[in-house]
């Protein structure tokens, strides 16, 4: 516990109004310590936004449409700077605590979770800074090697990201042969190249890229989606299943309707929440699918448990399911829901709250990917916390975009640093009981 003139005590917040890869506004944060020490971050956000998470605040008629955040700002600047002024930048939790008692309410809805989560966030990176560590591991103090995590790269883009070119949001690439990091991306890369290369023997253009820079393109069902990626995989000279295979993001709360059935708009037909699961498991016999991610509704608990009964194989990872809750979390875990959670610090406001999230899953034998957002930063940090978390997996959206390659880069610029003396995570991270 550090005294009450610690070095480490946060002496300056300034935020300021920024952007983000859809070129919305976002909340930008630097947090100042006695010390010297700083950190800076530049808050990311959804579009498949989940009904649980945390409010993220927007102005409201103008500027920008309503989509300005400069009522989030001036909160980090009037309210949540005061609340945490003086407190060691080393005791996150109570910084934590100061910035959730000073909105007082459960889902951060007066100051904003943009505003909080961008305190939390630059209070992170200035203690690491502090201590004069690289942020993966200022967090992780298990003693072990660094655990590099097994990248979920999206190839195919589709959804709230695509223009809804297809019902489901992403069909990705997992390396799950590779044992390297940069064995893993060149194989990603080989795939994503081989994508494109397909969709323009099909009279599609490669250079149309969604908002997580996926290859976007008009085909005539959602699971051709993944027939193309498969087959990338095997073009690139890669063992489907092997040594890549697929996950597939459905994002579904964005078309279950309201009767619990599922508008499948560019096939124009309607499905049952049976007829669904049917549909899914054909999938994961006909392709070579290692993860599932919002096969259902975020609403429907008994769905997930029939889900997670009929693929237990399969990892079944919950993004606007759990909504990085510990609350939702534990409920899944309660009644078998999923097997996997995606944690996207954005999602619940802090990084204490992020962090307990990800130490149930993971003692719980749930697999955890933590994941960027589609309206993204280009900020890095996200690789540190996979790796000093010790998740086991990460997802950041395509190999392309600035604000996707800052955290690759990342990666792989400290697998290249740590060599043999980090492990990479490879498929045991996947949830999932395999035979
Ligand atoms: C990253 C995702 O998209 P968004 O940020 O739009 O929720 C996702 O759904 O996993
Ligand atoms: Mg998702």
């Amino acid at each position: 516990m550090a005294s009450a003139t610690s070095t480490s005590q946060i002496s300056g917040v300034f935020a300021w109004e920024a952007l983000d890869s859809r070129g919305r506004p976002t909340v930008g944060c630097e947090v100042t310590l006695r010390s010297g020490a700083r950190g800076e971050v530049v808050v990311p956000s959804g579009a498949s936004t989940g009904t649980y998470e945390v409010h993220e605040r927007r102005d409201g008629g103008e500027p920008y449409g309503g989509f300005g955040v400069r009522q989030a700002v001036r909160a980090v600047v009037d309210v949540l700077a005061p609340a945490v002024h003086g407190l060691d930048a080393h005791e996150q939790e109570t910084v934590d605590a100061a910035l959730v008692d000073a909105d007082g309410t459960a889902n951060l809805s007066r100051l904003g979770g943009n505003a909080v989560l961008a305190v939390s966030l630059a209070t992170l990176l200035a203690a690491a800074d502090d201590a004069g560590l690289p942020l993966y591991r200022y967090l992780d103090d298990s003693g072990l090697p660094p655990l590099l995590p097994l990248p979920m790269v999206n190839i195919v883009s589709g959804g709230a990201h695509a223009g809804r070119l297809l019902d489901i949001q992403d069909v990705l690439a997992v390396p799950v042969g590779a044992t390297e990091t940069a064995q893993a991306i060149e194989w990603v890369w080989r795939v994503r190249t081989a994508t494109g290369e397909l969709l323009e023997q099909q009279g599609e253009q490669a250079s149309l890229v969604a908002d997580e820079g996926g290859l976007a393109a008009h085909l005539p069902t959602n699971a051709a989606a993944l027939d193309l990626v498969t087959r990338a995989i095997e073009r690139a000279g890669l063992r489907p299943g092997t040594d890549v295979a697929l996950a597939v993001d459905l994002a579904a709360s964005q078309f279950a309707l309201p009767n619990g059935r599922y508008r499948l708009a560019i096939e124009d037909r309607e499905v049952s929440r049976d007829e669904w699961l049917d549909e899914v498991t054909r999938w994961c016999h006909e392709f070579p699918v290692v993860s599932l991610e919002d096969v259902l509704s975020e609403d429907d608990w008994a769905g997930w448990v029939e889900l997670t009964r009929r693929l237990p194989h399969v990892q079944l990872l919950g993004d606007d399911l759990f909504a990085t809750h510990l609350s939702r979390l534990d409920e899944g875990i309660g009644r078998g829901a999923g097997n996997a959670i995606l944690v996207k610090p954005n999602q619940t406001g802090t990084v204490s709250r992020a962090q307990r999230v990800v130490q149930r899953a993971l003692e719980s034998g749930y697999a955890c990917v933590v994941s960027a957002r589609s309206g993204d930063t280009e900020d890095s940090y996200l690789a540190d916390l996979a790796i000093g978390w010790r998740a086991g997996q990460i997802k950041v959206g395509s190999l392309t975009r600035s604000e996707r390659t800052a955290k690759w880069n990342r990666l792989l610029r400290i697998a290249a640093e740590l060599g043999d003396r980090a492990t990479f995570a490879s498929r045991q991270a996947l949830g999932g009981r395999r035979p």
